[in-house]
């Protein structure tokens, strides 16, 4: 079978897109974010994009050897997908659950409408490649354009990860119709597929580079996440109250900042009386009652064992001290359901303040001593130390 060189122009484009794909397809399979648990569905949803993609490719070229309208049909309804996958893939990511694409009715009415588009009534009576690829690449567009808002995780705090694949998305819903507008206005079939390559090359590699950035930021978040949280309780660990206290009180350096250091009382008798497993039901239940009483803004850690710190960053002592009356008596109120039956607990608090980075020191001193300072007073209470 000889080619002609159209064909052959045709078939080195799509392998040069092919290739690209594939190589996308390969970084996201060997990713090391997808070793991660909680990463792998959406690196899967990529990875199938990509693949997707280049299936597409692929029929588009298969219209050497199957009818036009067949290729052109497969083409754009692989092409739907691989965005629908994109998309997916960042719904996933941001906690999200979506039916699975089988039983998603939106997609399958958009696959089946732009068939019917496609086959039916562009084959039958207007068939204009030049429409069929502009409408074909818009509804393409459009469907990576719903997938911007679901970039982010949370809109004020974007990742750089998240930024880039939002700029890469951009440029593919401006690329992705650019060279099948282009052909109503220069329709050489060489000027055609120099712009489409040109086109779909920036937008793939553009693509592959943003996702893998992407993948790689959040593998460093959830890396930091895990280095920072007490694995038993959820709440953060000294390390992370170490390096974010002294940033918080050192961006406000000017006001009042509340320390509360808190130890359950006679934890030893629980650990000893029903066992280690009810002492950590009852450590995270406590971190759970102080959690969900404290501001959003405080910052609850656990510094070892049973003891807490929280940190009320612009308060004054008095509010602070508020806080832990408030915690000793919700703390005190609680019935604590364990394995071993309801429990009732308390606990000392300390309370001290500071005012800059350089009291930090100090201030955690002096809340430690006021802490035991309610132990000897009698337990359940607290005892507040000012500079
Ligand atoms: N279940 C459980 N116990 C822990 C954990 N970390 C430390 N502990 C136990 O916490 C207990 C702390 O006991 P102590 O420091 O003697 O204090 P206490 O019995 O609370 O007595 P007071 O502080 O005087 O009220 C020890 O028995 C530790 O083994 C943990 O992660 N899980």
């Amino acid at each position: 079978m000889s080619l002609t060189t159209e064909e052959i122009a045709n078939i080195n484009y799509l392998v040069i897109i092919l290739i690209m794909n594939l190589i996308g397809v390969f970084y996201f399979y060997f990713s090391p974010a997808r070793r991660a648990i909680e990463l792998k569905p959406s690196v899967d949803c990529f990875m199938i994009m990509f693949a997707l993609i280049a299936a597409a490719f692929v029929m588009f070229a298969a219209r050497i050897f199957i009818p036009d309208w067949l290729s052109l049909t497969l083409a754009n309804g692989l092409f739907l997908l691989s965005a629908y996958y994109a998309r997916r893939g960042f719904i996933y990511r941001s906690g999200g659950s979506q039916p699975t694409l089988e039983k998603s009715k939106i997609i399958w009415i958009n696959i089946v409408l732009l068939t019917i588009v496609n086959t039916g009534i562009f084959y039958l009576y207007i068939d204009n490649f030049a429409i069929r690829a502009t409408i074909t690449s818009v509804n393409i567009a459009i469907v990576f354009y719903s997938c911007i808002a679901k970039i982010p995780k949370n809109l004020i705090l974007k990742t750089d990860g998240e930024k880039v694949v939002q700029f890469a998305v951009y440029t593919t819903v401006l690329f992705t119709p650019a060279s099948a507008i282009f052909y109503w206005f220069e329709q050489s079939f060489f000027v055609y597929m120099s712009t489409l390559m040109f086109t779909q090359a920036i937008a793939v590699t553009g693509l592959i580079g943003a996702f893998l950035t992407l993948l790689m930021s959040d593998l460093i978040e959830e890396h930091y996440h895990k280095s920072v949280i007490d694995p038993l309780t959820g709440v953060y660990n000294r390390r992370f109250f170490e390096e974010k206290a002294l940033k918080v009180i050192g961006f406000t350096q000017k006001s009042q900042h509340g320390i509360i250091m808190v130890d359950i009382d006679n934890f030893k008798d629980i650990n000893d009386t029903f066992g280690h497993a009810v002492g950590d039901e009852v450590l995270v239940k406590f971190a759970k009652i102080v959690s969900t009483i404290v501001r959003d803004s405080d910052i609850v850690t656990r510094f070892g064992g049973e003891e807490f710190v929280i940190l009320q960053a612009s308060a004054s002592i008095i509010e602070t001290q508020k806080l832990a009356e408030r915690l000793c008596d919700e703390v005190s109120k609680c019935s604590i359901q364990t394995q071993a039956g309801n429990l009732t607990i308390t606990a000392s608090f300390g309370v001290s303040s500071l005012s800059g980075p350089s009291q930090l020191k100090t201030s955690l001193k002096m809340a430690d001593d006021a802490m035991y300072d309610a132990k000897k007073g009698g337990k359940n209470r607290v005892v507040v130390r000012d500079l």
